[in-house]
């Protein structure tokens, strides 16, 4: 539920957009830094296993014998923590190359039938993203089902735990693939285990559905522990323009009631204001009243329909009569009797959302950043931050040009242009050219750190990132088998601010440039790479970290510790019992200060220590509900999330849901379906 509107703005917002962004930068070696080498990450806090007792019932088959670690093998953290680790080391570029794996990997304990354990990284992964450049870039191949192909006897095509091949036909396992945004490169990766693609949506024996459209049917079919499926089924907190307002207004209201930051001290948790411009929903009568009272001429606003992509339907607002305008029609359509009626029938409900009139440009043109939020488990929680790219507009920003190609940086914008074809890969750049042109015409002048892109800037992307999903974690359905990736749009402006302007559910995962060849398909590999590792780590009650498929995705939050039995129910994340916080957890936490040892990239294993009086070997057990839970002694205050205080309210009693309100129905859902945006 939306927090009703005052009679100033719903969250207070700085107006003045003009601060520099003041994050803590990290130190100018004078190396070059690459993605991933700024993260948050996991805490080395003892491994607390809590996933014995909340196993799915089906298919478990070997996961149901206690397996612990293999002797003498690390223990990760599992303390559902964030935290921000600067990196220091060899650069990771964002290519179509793996980096080789580290010597951790040898000690890893393997679970036999697991593909992407073995692949995952090898040559003939390389070989997939050579024949996946080659592919045709926007058109979605047509697949090479071959049904009558004999089963592929490979350890990548051994069906996932509890699975058996299909009794009827001996093929499988199967994977269905629903639209075409990323089908080629998805149905690449699952062919290269020895899957076989089903075009038969109604099929209940896949292993691997990764739909564009959440269809009900899959989810009420869905067998837990048994198979993976994209997208959450309610990501809509995240990925509607409402969704994410009310989650993050409901956070900041929450956040601001538990924690009370001592005088003269200064929290650490995130301001909405500070990342995420100011926005009223039109659909609350009082709310648009508060923006058409303050609405005034000296500043531009975005309208947006909460569910849409690819800019459709957005407008910008610059005058007192577009104003007048929009309210009229706003009104008009909550009086008309027809909607009354057929509320079904009710235009998309929309946002206005002040425009950050003054963004940073390259070579004179707007652009705007796609990242990744990567949820690849949900039973733990395990979600990752990855780095996308940036896309500009193909003409020079004006803000007092009418023309909408120049304000809205979706490539389904530019696509318009009988420019686009011959200037495409102006349009979108990686984020190592990014990193280049920030460093050579702004490191001096603005006083940036050098690789501001790699360092500041995604520093802040992360702490944005988890700062959101921390907000809905508690009412995201999850279930074992379940990942998502969700592309996220952030606005640079010229004081180097930055600012989340949306989450896309299904983000495009088309490779129509050179750049896109680049990272798209390293990114959804990796995403199924985690989503499978993950679910069978899972499944077998196994540590997660390390994780022998991370590579160019930072681990945001390991959910590991969050687990508490499960208990009855797995449609929702279990909740512990309400036990009081531990002072780690009651308290926002510092982000330590960068630490040099810490290696860079993505993959960082956990700490190769025990909890206190604990053997390494140990395997992991349930801990005992209260108190004690929570405060165990091997707990390091100084390894919590940032963010971290939302756990108190975690617990708390009943909180109003976040989500869209009814007039965000299933009807809008299918209206703005889309092929990525
Ligand atoms: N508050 C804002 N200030 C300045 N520019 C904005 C703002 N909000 C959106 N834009 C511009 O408009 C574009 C489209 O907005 P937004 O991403 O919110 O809509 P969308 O229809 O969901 O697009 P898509 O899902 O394709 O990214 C953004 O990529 C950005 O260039
Ligand atoms: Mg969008
Ligand atoms: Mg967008």
């Amino acid at each position: 539920m939306a927090s009703r509107p005052r009679a100033t703005r719903p969250h207070g917002h700085h107006r003045d957009e003009n601060q520099p962004q003041t994050e803590a930068t990290a130190r100018n070696t004078g190396k070059r830094i690459s993605p991933g080498r700024v993260g948050l990450n996991m805490c080395p806090v003892k491994g607390l296993g809590l996933r014995a007792a909340r196993r799915p019932g089906r298919g478990l088959g070997a996961a149901s014998s206690p397996r612990g670690p293999r002797p003498g093998a690390p223990i990760p953290a599992t303390c559902s923590c964030t935290r921000f680790i600067y990196y220091r080391g060899q650069p990771t570029r964002i290519s179509s190359k793996r980096p080789r794996r580290s010597r951790i990997q040898r000690c890893h304990v393997r679970a036999p039938g697991w593909a992407h354990e073995r692949q995952m990284g090898s040559s003939g992964e390389e070989g997939l993203q050579a024949q996946l450049s080659q592919l045709d870039q926007d058109a979605e191949l047509t697949e090479n089902v071959d049904a009558d192909r004999p089963p592929v006897v490979l350890l990548e095509g051994l069906p996932l735990e509890g699975d058996k091949q299909s009794p009827s036909t001996g093929q499988g396992p199967f994977f269905y693939i629903g639209g075409t945004n990323g089908a080629s490169i998805i149905s690449s990766y699952c062919e290269s285990k020895g899957w076989q693609r089903t075009q038969d949506n109604r099929r209940e024996d896949y292993k691997l559905k990764w739909c564009e459209i959440k269809c009900k049917e899959s989810y009420i079919n869905f067998r837990e522990g048994q198979q993976l499926l994209f997208q959450l089924p309610n990501n809509k907190l995240l990925t509607t323009k409402i969704g994410l307002l009310s989650a993050l207004r409901e956070h900041a209201r929450i956040v601001n009631k538990s924690i009370k930051t001592p005088p003269g001290t200064q929290a650490k948790i995130l301001k909405m204001d500070e990342f995420f411009p100011e926005t009223y929903r039109l659909d609350i009568r009082e709310e648009r009243q508060v923006f058409f009272t303050l609405f005034d001429e000296t500043q531009i606003w975005i309208c947006k329909p909460t569910a849409s992509n690819q800019g459709k339907g957005i407008f910008l607002i610059r005058t007192q009569e577009e104003a007048a305008t929009l309210q009229a029609k706003t009104q008009s359509i909550e009086d008309d009797p027809l909607y009354r009626k057929t509320p079904f029938r009710v235009p998309q409900a929309r946002v206005v959302q002040r425009y950050i009139q003054n963004p940073l440009l390259l070579e004179g043109k707007k652009f705007d950043v796609r990242s990744y939020l990567l949820v690849a488990c949900a039973m733990p929680y395990m979600v990752f931050f990855g780095h996308g790219y940036a896309r500009l507009t193909l003409s020079l920003y004006d803000p007092h040009s009418s023309d909408l190609s120049g304000h809205l940086t979706n490539q389904f914008m530019q696509k318009k242009s009988p420019l686009y074809v011959m200037l495409k890969e102006d349009t979108v750049w990686s984020m190592d050219r990014l990193n280049c042109y920030i460093n050579d015409k702004f490191r001096k002048t603005k006083g940036l750190p050098r690789d501001w892109v790699f360092t500041t800037f995604t520093k802040r992307m992360q702490q944005i990132m988890a700062h959101c999903f921390l907000a809905v974690k508690s009412k995201l359905e999850c279930k074992l088998g379940y990942f998502d990736l969700i592309g996220c749009d952030f606005l640079i402006d010229e004081n180097f601010k930055v600012w989340l302007l949306e989450m896309n559910s299904n983000p495009a995962l088309h490779t129509n440039c050179e750049v896109l060849k680049e990272v798209i398909p390293g990114v959804v590999m990796e995403t199924l790479d985690l989503a499978l590792e993950t679910f069978q780590k899972s499944l077998r009650n196994q540590k997660m970290l390390p994780l022998l498929s991370q590579h160019r995705f930072v681990l945001l939050h390991n959910g590991e510790g969050d687990l508490w039995p499960r208990l009855g129910s797995s449609r929702t994340f279990p909740r512990r019992p309400q036990a009081p916080r531990s002072a780690c957890e009651g308290a926002p936490s510092t982000p330590p200060a960068p630490r040099a040892a810490d290696r860079p990239g993505a993959r960082r294993p956990a700490p190769l220590r025990g909890a206190p009086g604990r053997p390494l070997s140990s395997p992991r057990r349930p801990r005992p509900p209260g108190p004690s839970s929570s405060s165990s002694p091997g707990r390091e205050p100084a390894a919590l999330d940032a963010e971290r205080p939302q756990t108190g309210c975690r617990d708390s009693a009943p909180e109003p849901s976040p989500g869209p309100p009814e007039e965000e129905r299933e009807e809008e859902q299918r209206r703005s379906s889309h092929r990525g945006s």
